[in-house]
């Protein structure tokens, strides 16, 4: 596994080769940098030149650079809750960026930004070097890639296509084999991080596939992101981050639980919060969640739905290696129930509401 990062130098950096680090604990190598310290934009090579291999704590870092070190043209298909702010993030570092949307009222605020439209994401893809898409589902991720109109009719031989969708690997497999057809490259790039992460330029990227256009992207992610891991073969990304969110969703459950069980008993589920939020199970989600969900307010930055879909794909990821996970499967339900309930478009903190319903 390899993440790569830069040095931080502060300024001097522009000229600072990039790391790739490998490490049994990356993150832990990189911690947070304060944003104040985090500059963006920076520039834009191809090929694996400067790469050393190191296994040294530094961090993901990026310095001024113009815009024309960028790949020329960017696409962005799917403008929701993750691709807005991504795409403002490669707006305001000065890319040149062409937005569709299934509705196109929501490229409106891009677009008045200096956004371009197409009418389709074939028209994009054939319009850029590079195209990103965030969709929300592998439905919509295959439908937009591969279906009528779809970004496969655009691609030749020289552009990229990377999707930041989170799906299965199985669906991820079937889109790299379309959009390598065409003699384009594909990676593969979910990302970690919600909808702050997104606006502050924080999240993580879980990306596999082609080598070559990780290094084309690397300046593109590290404007949106604060860090990037490579982890081979097209599948690996869409397995890290299935993994990944079905801890998170288990642990959600299990918090909602915890809020209910101390409100019954006669304790303030606020003092559970800081409670919790001091020791060794302290998470963010927690401290962010948990005043709003004592309240029963679930402002939607992750949406329960994309949630329980995360959860159903984990579930088929651990079948499919016969390993057991008995508390991801009851997790789930509980988010089914939520969904029944009309939750799915409250945030997944919402999955509180399942368990109301059941005392
Ligand atoms: N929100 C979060 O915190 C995070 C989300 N993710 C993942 O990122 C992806 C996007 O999430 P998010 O932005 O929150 O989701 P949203 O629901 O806000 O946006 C979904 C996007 O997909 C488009 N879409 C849905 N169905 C279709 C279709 N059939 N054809 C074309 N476009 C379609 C929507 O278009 P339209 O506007 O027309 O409906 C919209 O642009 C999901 O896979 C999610 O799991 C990953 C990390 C964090
Ligand atoms: O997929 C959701 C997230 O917060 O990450």
């Amino acid at each position: 596994m390899t993440l790569v990062c830069r040095p931080t130098y502060g300024k001097l950096l522009s000229s600072a080769p990039m790391l790739a680090i490998t490490s049994p604990s990356p993150s832990a190598l990189c911690p947070p940098l304060p944003s104040r310290l985090r500059l963006k934009a920076r520039p834009f090579r191809f090929g694996t030149g400067g790469l050393l291999a190191l296994s040294v704590p530094f961090r993901a870092f990026s310095v001024s650079a113009s815009a024309s070190e960028f790949p020329e043209r960017i696409g962005f298909l799917g403008m929701g809750i993750m691709g807005t702010p991504m795409t403002h993030n490669l707006i305001k570092a000065g890319c040149n960026i062409t937005v569709w949307n299934r509705t196109k009222s929501r490229c409106d605020p891009l677009i008045s930004l200096g956004a371009k439209y197409k009418a389709s994401p074939e028209e994009v893809a054939a319009s850029c070097d590079i195209t990103f898409a965030m969709l929300s589902d592998p439905e919509s991720a295959v439908e937009v890639a591969c279906g009528t109109h779809g970004v496969v009719n655009g691609l030749s031989p020289g552009k990229g296509y990377v999707d930041v969708s989170t799906v299965d690997g199985a669906t991820s497999k079937l889109i790299s084999e379309h959009i390598k057809a065409t003699g384009a490259l594909f990676l593969e790039a979910p990302v970690s991080g919600s909808k702050k992460p997104a606006e502050d330029g924080q999240l993580i990227f879980l990306t596999a596939g082609d080598k070559a256009l990780y290094e084309t992207v690397s300046p593109l992610l590290d404007i949106m992101g604060k860090s990037r891991f490579y982890l081979g073969d097209v599948g690996n990304g869409a397995a890290m981050k299935l993994v990944v969110n079905m801890i998170m969703g288990s642990m959600m459950a299990s918090f909602s639980e915890g809020l209910l069980l101390s409100k019954k008993v006669g304790l303030d589920p606020n003092v559970l919060v800081e409670v919790v939020s001091q020791g060794a199970i302290s998470t963010p989600m927690y401290k962010l969640k948990g005043p709003s969900m004592v309240q029963s307010h679930y402002p939607t930055a992750f949406p329960l739905k994309h949630q329980q879909k995360d959860m159903r794909l984990a579930l088929g990821l651990a079948e499919s290696v016969c390993q057991s996970t008995p508390i991801a499967a009851a997790a789930n339900e509980l988010y089914k129930v939520a969904k029944s309930y009309g939750l799915s478009d409250e945030d997944f903190s919402a999955v509180i509401e399942a368990l109301k319903a059941k005392q």
